[in-house]
């Protein structure tokens, strides 16, 4: 006996949509990402070109970030950030210390995770930490270069959260 799989219909789905409230640092991007949920759980898009063009993927990773744990501050030279929380609770600082950039100094935190599952594109010289508000969950990073262990993109400042503004420019 032939066994059928039948496709399935077409069914609207949770699409991201741009947030531009509270976004004050010139280039970095916030898509509130939508759940599509259903009795058996929840599945949400992290990244599609079905609504336009997307940088290419070229690196993705999982970070498990213990409950309490900050990671950062830290800054990328060349790579752009694309990071997905989607679940738990974080919250993300981000400083722009760019010489010359239009929001030099502006600072923002961000909410994110479970109750608001979003994409987070974030551009080279801008400082950012990762502080994990809830329980051990994990998050998703897609930055837009290959991670490289001899080279490694990737310019640490240990100090508090609030005195960044007392590094110099990048
Ligand atoms: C990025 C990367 C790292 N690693 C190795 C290197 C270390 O042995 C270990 C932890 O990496 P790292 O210390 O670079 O991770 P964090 O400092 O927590 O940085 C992460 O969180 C902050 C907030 C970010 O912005 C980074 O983009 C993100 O990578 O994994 C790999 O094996 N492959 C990789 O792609």
């Amino acid at each position: 006996m032939a066994l059928e799989f039948v496709q399935d219909a077409p069914r609207p789905i949770g699409r991201s949509a741009r947030v531009t409230e509270g976004v004050s640092i010139d280039g970095v991007v916030i898509e509130r990402l939508e759940p599509n949920a259903d009795g058996r759980g929840r599945l949400i898009e992290l990244i599609t070109t079905r609504d336009g063009l997307a940088e290419p993927i070229v690196h993705v990773y999982q970070v498990v970030a213990e409950a309490g744990s900050r990671r950062g501050w830290v800054y990328h030279k060349w790579q752009f950030d694309r990071l997905a929380f989607t679940l738990g609770r974080f919250e993300i600082h981000l400083v722009d210390i760019r010489d010359g950039s239009p929001t030099r100094g502006a600072r923002m935190v961000i909410e994110a995770g479970e109750a608001n599952p979003i994409r987070l594109r974030i551009p080279p010289h801008v400082a950012h930490a990762v502080i994990n508000t809830g329980p051990t969950t994990c998050f998703i990073n897609m930055p837009t270069q290959v991670y490289d262990p001899d080279n490694p993109d990737k310019f640490r400042y240990s100090g508090d959260l609030d005195d960044l503004a007392t590094v110099p420019a990048a």
